[in-house]
């Protein structure tokens, strides 16, 4: 494989900035395409020391415990959901018939298993979790006030950073959420 370069993304692709989000991007020169994840086949850890280098924020003195924009949390969450969700159906099973009951004691066992220490939130999310965010460990990136259901908003605003909330209900099922940043 050819040696990728310092920002271990795949060959033509490079880091860019966009002004008007204030935020990174990635762009493919060879195809002029852009997106806001980095590509498949990136090597994340180099990746992620060249951000750190080059790409750190503008202004925030490091180890200020400064969110990344202000306003704005990171969180990872795991989602059960029931067959009154909004939309009873995931990646993992098409049609959800479990009770919102049935969903409670499995998402109260995942509670118990993450703060035990058996298990990361993010490790379970990948294999349990109904939300699409299941392949990036429930990762859900930076957001704001007023980008998700007011439920799941409070009680992630509500975290210290490395907090996991309790069981939280909203129209797309139960979660447990875990504040990153
Ligand atoms: O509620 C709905 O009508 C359908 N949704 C919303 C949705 C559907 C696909 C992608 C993202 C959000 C979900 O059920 C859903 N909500 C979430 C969610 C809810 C709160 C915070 C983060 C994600 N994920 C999903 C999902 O399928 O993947």
């Amino acid at each position: 494989m050819a040696d990728q370069p310092e920002t271990g993304l795949p060959p033509n692709w490079e880091v860019r900035h966009s002004q008007s989000k204030n935020l990174p991007y990635y762009f493919n020169s060879a195809e002029k395409i852009s997106r806001w994840e980095p590509p498949s086949g990136t090597d994340t850890e180099k990746l992620k020391i060249y951000m750190a280098k080059y790409h750190s924020n503008k202004g925030l003195p490091a180890g200020t415990g400064e969110e990344r924009q202000p306003g704005k949390i990171r969180c990872a969450h795991l989602l059960v959901k029931h067959r009154d969700s909004r939309r009873p159906s995931s990646w993992r099973e098409n049609t959800i018939t479990r009770s919102k009951e049935e969903a409670y004691e499995i998402i109260k066992s995942y509670e118990a298993r993450i703060k035990s220490g058996e298990i990361s939130l993010g490790q379970l999310a990948l294999t349990e979790s109904d939300c699409s965010s299941a392949r990036k460990q429930g990762d859900l990136g930076f957001f704001g006030r007023g980008d998700m259901q007011k439920e799941f908003e409070d009680a992630a605003f509500a975290l210290r950073e490395g907090e996991i909330s309790g069981i939280v209900d909203t129209a797309s099922g139960l979660h447990l959420i875990e504040r990153l940043e």
